[in-house]
C-alpha cells in the first residue's frame, strides 16, 4: 500500500447464503479491487444491487467479507483502530424528535467521547459549514430533509475523522435539499477531507468526486479520476468522442468505404441509407473516436474516395455514456440459486 491510501480494497468478495435451507447464494461482491488516496471525494456509482452499501458495510466492519482483504489506513477494516477514524452518515440517519441541532451535535461528541469544551468549538464550526448556525436552537421534528442530511454530515465530522463516508448523501431529497448537501460535501472537497460516496445519482458523482469507481453485478468495471476512467480491456476515456456523419457517395464505391471506416465503427447496424439519388447515396454513419486524429483520418478516407460529407457532429462522452455501456456490457446482477456446493 502506498504513502497516503486510505481505503485499500485487494480481490474482496461477499456472498450472501439465504432462501430454503440457506441454498440459494447471492454474490454481492466477486473480487472488487479499488484504492482511494487522502484528498479524494472517491464515489461509488452503479446501479441497485452493484454491490456498494454491501462494500461500505464490510469496510465499517457491520459485516464480514468472504473473501480478499479490505483495510482503512492501513489498518484492518471493521477494527476498532479504524472505527475511530471514520465518521459515517447513513443513508437515514435517526435523530430523536425532541433534539436541537445542538444538543443531537452535543450527544453524538460525547459518544465519540470528546470532552464539553471540543463539543462546543466543533459545534459552532460544523454548525456554520453546514448552515444550520441560526436554527442551532430549533427542534429537529421541524426540520426539513435536507436540513437533517445537513446535520448528519456534522454528526459525521464532530469527531473530525480522517476519512467520511457518505451513504447514498441525497437520496430521497428535494432537488433544493439535494444543492444545499452538495454544496457541503463541495465545500469539504475543497478543504481537503477525505470522502467516500455510494450513490446512483450520475450527475451528482459528476460535479462533486473527484475519483470514481463504477460497479455492477459485485465488480468495479473502471476506475480512476472522474475524467479518465480505465478498466479491464476497456477503454473509457472520456476525451473520446462518437461522430454523427453524414456522407453522400457514389454507390460503387460504398463497399470501399465501409473496409476503411470499419476499425472505427460502434456497431454494425451504425450504417444507415438516408436517401439514394442517380448513382449517388446518402448514407448517415456513427463511429467511435479516440481522438481529435482519428476524426481527421475518417475525414480523409471519405475525401479519398470522393464522398462528400454533408454533416458532422462530434459528441464527446460523457459519464452517462460511459456508465450506461459498462452497465449494459455487465449485465444483470450476480445471482444464482441452487444448491450450496
Ligand atoms: N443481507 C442480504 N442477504 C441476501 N442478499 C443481500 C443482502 N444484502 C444485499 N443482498 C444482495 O446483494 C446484492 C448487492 O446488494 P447491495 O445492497 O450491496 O447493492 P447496492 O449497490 O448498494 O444497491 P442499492 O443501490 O439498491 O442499495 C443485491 O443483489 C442484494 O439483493
Amino acid at each position: 500500500m502506498k504513502d497516503g491510501t486510505i481505503v485499500s480494497v485487494n480481490g474482496l468478495q461477499k456472498t450472501y447464503r439465504g432462501g430454503w435451507l440457506r441454498s440459494s447464494h447471492v454474490h454481492a461482491l466477486s473480487g472488487v479491487t479499488l484504492n482511494a488516496d487522502a484528498g479524494q471525494v472517491f464515489g461509488l456509482l452503479g446501479p441497485n444491487g452493484a454491490g456498494k452499501t454491501t462494500l461500505i458495510k464490510i469496510l465499517l466492519g457491520v459485516i464480514r467479507s468472504s473473501g480478499g482483504t479490505a483495510s482503512l489506513f492501513g489498518l484492518p477494516a471493521g477494527s476498532a483502530a479504524a472505527r475511530r477514524r471514520v465518521g459515517y452518515l447513513p443513508e437515514s440517519l435517526r435523530v430523536d424528535r425532541h433534539h436541537t441541532a445542538r444538543t443531537a451535535l452535543k450527544y453524538y461528541g460525547r459518544l465519540s467521547g470528546l470532552d464539553g469544551t471540543t463539543i462546543r468549538r466543533r459545534s459552532d464550526e460544523l454548525l456554520e459549514l453546514v448552515g444550520l448556525a441560526g436554527r442551532d436552537r430549533e427542534p429537529v421534528r421541524q426540520f426539513s430533509k435536507g436540513m437533517l442530511q445537513r446535520l448528519g454530515l456534522a454528526q459525521a465530522l464532530m469527531h473530525d475523522p480522517d476519512l467520511l463516508v457518505l451513504d447514498e448523501p441525497t437520496d430521497g431529497l428535494d432537488p433544493v435539499g439535494r444543492s444545499e448537501v452538495r454544496q457541503v460535501i463541495e465545500r469539504l472537497r475543497d478543504a481537503g477531507k477525505t470522502i467516500l460516496m455510494n450513490s446512483h445519482i450520475l450527475h451528482e458523482v459528476e460535479l462533486v468526486c473527484t475519483h470514481l469507481a463504477i460497479m455492477a453485478k459485485g465488480r468495479v468495471l473502471a476506475s480512476g479520476p472522474i475524467n479518465n476512467l480505465s478498466g479491464p480491456g476497456i477503454e473509457v476515456s472520456q476525451s473520446a468522442m462518437t461522430i454523427h456523419m453524414e456522407i453522400e457517395l457514389e454507390r460503387s464505391k460504398l463497399e470501399t468505404l465501409q473496409e476503411q471506416l470499419q476499425p472505427m465503427m460502434s456497431t454494425d447496424s451504425a450504417w444507415q441509407l438516408v436517401r439514394s439519388k442517380e448513382s449517388n447515396d446518402l448514407w448517415r454513419v456513427q463511429l467511435d473516436c479516440d481522438e481529435q486524429a482519428d476524426v481527421d483520418a475518417s475525414v480523409d478516407v471519405v475525401r479519398s474516395l470522393d464522398g462528400s460529407i454533408v454533416t458532422l457532429q462530434p459528441h464527446r462522452h460523457t459519464l452517462e455514456h460511459t456508465f450506461m455501456r459498462l452497465v449494459q456490457q455487465a449485465g444483470s446482477p450476480g445471482r444464482d440459486a441452487g444448491p450450496t456446493p
